[in-house]
């Protein structure tokens, strides 16, 4: 600060120093004239040469900069005073320039200061903002881009929105016109024409606003339709670990009410801007036609607004992600609470729940509190600024008319075009304060759009013949979302065979689910691969991949739907005899030829319709048809029966398919020809249950605790 002021003074006293060298010149010449305008505007620049170079002498960074504006306004300033002057009342003698005066030494030096402190400080922002302001830019530019198949129905909604505000504008008119012939003589011969030229305007103005409106709603849905299918495509690309740091409370709200904002924001509020402008430009003129002092006054509230809105929005834009986060989280909260009803009231955690809700309303209303504030302190200071500036209109208006300047009648016509004038001025405000507002929103859902998955890009193998040899050879992995170090598979090496079945079994939290989500590629191994028939999983092509290696997990998620969708989930023109082939082997004909529509009974949400045993037979139903060359049963027929359990099993072993299964009963276990104890995220033993028991390790010792069942 120190620095700055003295570099300012520096400047201003050289300043001083060059204009009293110019006025003693002229003293000693007995000069009156400098050679008029030209020769201010010529020593106005050469003065700003000079103080620039000092000023780049001076200092070096922001400060340099501030203080070239600095001396650009201090030596400009008096041409263009001088300029302004003559134009407004051009002298009756040829100008001679300004003559010696401290005084405006003075003043010159203390508007300049006074002007540069209110820019620094308050309207240009400082390089935060300028960067703010080009992210901004190119955050509209990129929505701007989405707009593009739509070219055609924009380039008509604005040629219908300026048509109609050329109506609009002119129906006053042509009304003043019928009322001025309704009071004067020339009734019979200028009426008709008069009210044909009014009903015109008034007709086209109807019609261009109507046809804009439905326009813009038209490319408005079109956009939105367009931006949704876009970010729910680049949201199912996205890695497993992306929705774990997500939840599906705030991916929904981004994914309806964030883009529905965006467009709605971009869309209308461009309509509003272009309207309103249209409509000021055109007033503005009628106004400084008027009068240019008050159309001065006027305007001068603008930069004022404009300067107590940019701090209001920035605040805002703030506090409105906030609350979008908020509202996002209460929603998932909620959602999470409903769903898990049964849980809930199982726990007798009602309480607990009504408590953490009541946790997240409460910040939510503090966020919106805050926003209450600000809301009223800005609108109040707004009013007072508006209030000040009319006074002073009123002040000006009567030296106007005392002076002889104004007419009365001109005064009321004035103040006829102020009021729409300033609505409009505010919607441009307030349409930009809106879009502005609405950047947090829109960066949010373009870094959705633009985020690349971090995952392997797929090969290209898709063998016809698959024999389903799996290799992980040591294998090491950690969850991304995982803080500590400890990795959930360690050096983890195992084959499965075709035609077997290999059991993972292993106490809590061992391993075996990460095995399962690497073999389905969910995850990607920080260390080691896994191979299928000796080339590494992310060699294959991904729906291939995803074929041929199915996984029916505990607790299968069914979609509300019909019993076929839902087995045919995700594969094209599946025949109706094959499902019911691979139903009738599965022993699930039985139970769905029960239900009332057969295999189009409604499963209801979430298949809630079906029991847990049910929905267990889908899901393996649903892999079954898929012809999968490897079967991950992960606890897949815990909830069947020992019946239904045998004939899945002998299923999924028939065509020579690699079977792997994670279990807890030791019933299906028994029937693997390979068991992999798997603890702390290492194989520790491997072998048939027989040899395992016989070894009397750690299998052995854990048997109670990994079985929930004897056989
Ligand atoms: N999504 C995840 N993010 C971070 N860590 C995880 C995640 N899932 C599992 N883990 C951790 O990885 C380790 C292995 O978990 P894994 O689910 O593979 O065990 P598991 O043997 O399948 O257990 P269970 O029999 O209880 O299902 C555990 O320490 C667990 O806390």
């Amino acid at each position: 600060m120190k620095e700055a002021l003295r570099c300012g003074l520096c400047i201003i006293l050289l300043d001083a120093v060059l204009s009293s060298g110019r006025w003693a010149g002229m003293l000693l010449l007995q000069s009156s004239s400098c050679g008029g305008l030209a020769g201010e505007w010529l020593f106005g620049l050469m003065k700003w040469a000079f103080l620039h170079l000092l000023a780049s002498a001076l200092a070096d960074g922001k400060l340099r900069t501030v203080l070239r504006r600095f001396s650009a306004l201090l030596c400009l300033l008096s041409p263009v005073f001088e300029t302004g002057r003559i134009l407004k009342a051009p002298p009756p003698e040829p100008h001679s320039g300004p003559s010696p005066d401290l005084g405006v030494l003075f003043l010159g030096a203390a508007s300049s200061s006074l002007a540069c402190v209110i820019w620094e400080n308050w309207l240009s922002g400082d390089k935060n903002m300028r960067n703010h302001k080009l992210d901004t830019k190119r955050i509209f530019s990129r929505v701007l881009a989405y707009f593009k198949p739509d070219t055609l129905y924009l380039i008509a909604a604005f040629s219908f929105l300026i048509l109609g505000v050329l109506c609009d504008t002119y129906i006053p008119l042509y009304q003043g016109k019928v009322i001025d012939l309704l009071s004067g003589q020339e009734l019979q011969t200028g009426f008709s024409s008069a009210v044909g030229q009014l009903v015109l305007v008034s007709v086209g103005s109807a019609l261009f606003s109507g046809m804009r409106g439905g326009i813009f709603m038209c490319s408005l849905a079109r956009l939105n339709r367009r931006l949704k299918h876009l970010l729910f495509h680049s949201l199912l690309q996205q890695e497993v670990h992306f929705f774990e740091e997500n939840n599906p409370g705030k991916l929904s709200s981004r994914l309806h009410s964030d883009v529905d904002r965006m467009g709605r924001t971009v869309a209308l509020n461009a309509n509003a801007m272009v309207r309103s402008t249209v409509k000021t430009v055109l007033m503005l003129r009628v106004m400084l036609a008027l009068s240019w002092e008050l159309t001065l006054l006027t305007c001068i509230e603008m930069p004022l607004l404009a300067m107590m809105q940019n701090k209001y929005i920035s605040l805002s834009t703030e506090l409105k992600e906030q609350t979008q986060e908020c509202h996002a989280q209460n929603k998932d909260l909620a959602s999470q609470t409903v769903s898990g009803i049964r849980t809930v009231r199982s726990f007798s955690a009602e309480k607990d729940e009504l408590r953490r809700y009541n946790v997240a309303l409460d910040e939510l209303r503090s966020i919106k509190r805050r926003s209450g504030i600000y809301s009223s302190v800005y609108l109040l200071t707004r009013r007072m600024v508006s209030l000040v500036i009319k006074t002073a209109m009123l002040i000006q208006a009567r030296n106007l008319i005392s002076s002889g300047q104004l007419s009365i009648g001109s005064l009321v016509s004035f103040f006829l075009y102020q009021k729409p004038m300033s609505v409009n001025l505010k919607e441009i405000m307030y349409c930009y304060g809106e879009t502005m507002s609405t950047v947090g929103v829109i960066s949010k859902v373009l870094s959705y759009l633009d985020r690349t998955p971090k995952c392997k890009t797929e090969g290209d193998l898709a063998p016809e013949r698959l024999e389903g040899r799996i290799v992980f050879q040591n294998v090491t992995f950690s969850y991304p979302s995982s803080s500590s170090d400890r990795a959930a598979l360690k050096s983890v090496s195992l084959e499965l065979q075709p035609g077997t079945i290999t059991a993972l079994v292993g106490p809590s939290g061992g391993g075996k689910t990460s095995c399962v989500s690497l073999l389905k590629r969910l995850y990607e191994p920080q260390e080691g691969q896994i191979l299928l028939d000796g080339a590494p999983l992310h060699h294959y092509r991904r729906k291939y991949l995803h074929q041929k290696v199915a996984l029916v997990s505990q607790n299968p998620v069914l979609f509300s739907g019909s019993l076929r969708s839902n087995i045919e989930y995700g594969v094209k023109d599946c025949a109706a005899e094959k499902v019911e082939e691979a139903a009738k082997k599965i022993r699930a004909h039985d139970f769905i030829s029960e239900m009332e529509n057969e295999y189009d009974t409604d499963v209801g949400e979430r298949g809630g319709k079906l029991s847990e045993g049910q929905k267990q037979s889908i899901a393996v139903l649903r892999a079954l048809i898929r012809e999968p060359q490897v079967v991950i049963l992960d606890e897949a027929t815990s909830k069947l029966d020992v019946d239904a359990e045998q004939a899945v099993l002998t299923e999924v072993l028939a065509r020579g398919r690699t079977v792997l299964l994670v279990a807890h009963q030791l019933r299906i276990v028994e029937k693997a020809d390979l068991i992999v104890f798997i603890e702390d995220g290492s194989v520790q033993e491997e072998g048939t249950h027989e040899e395992l028991m016989a070894r009397r390790g750690r299998y052995y010792r854990l048997k109670e605790e990994l079985f929930s069942e004897s056989s």
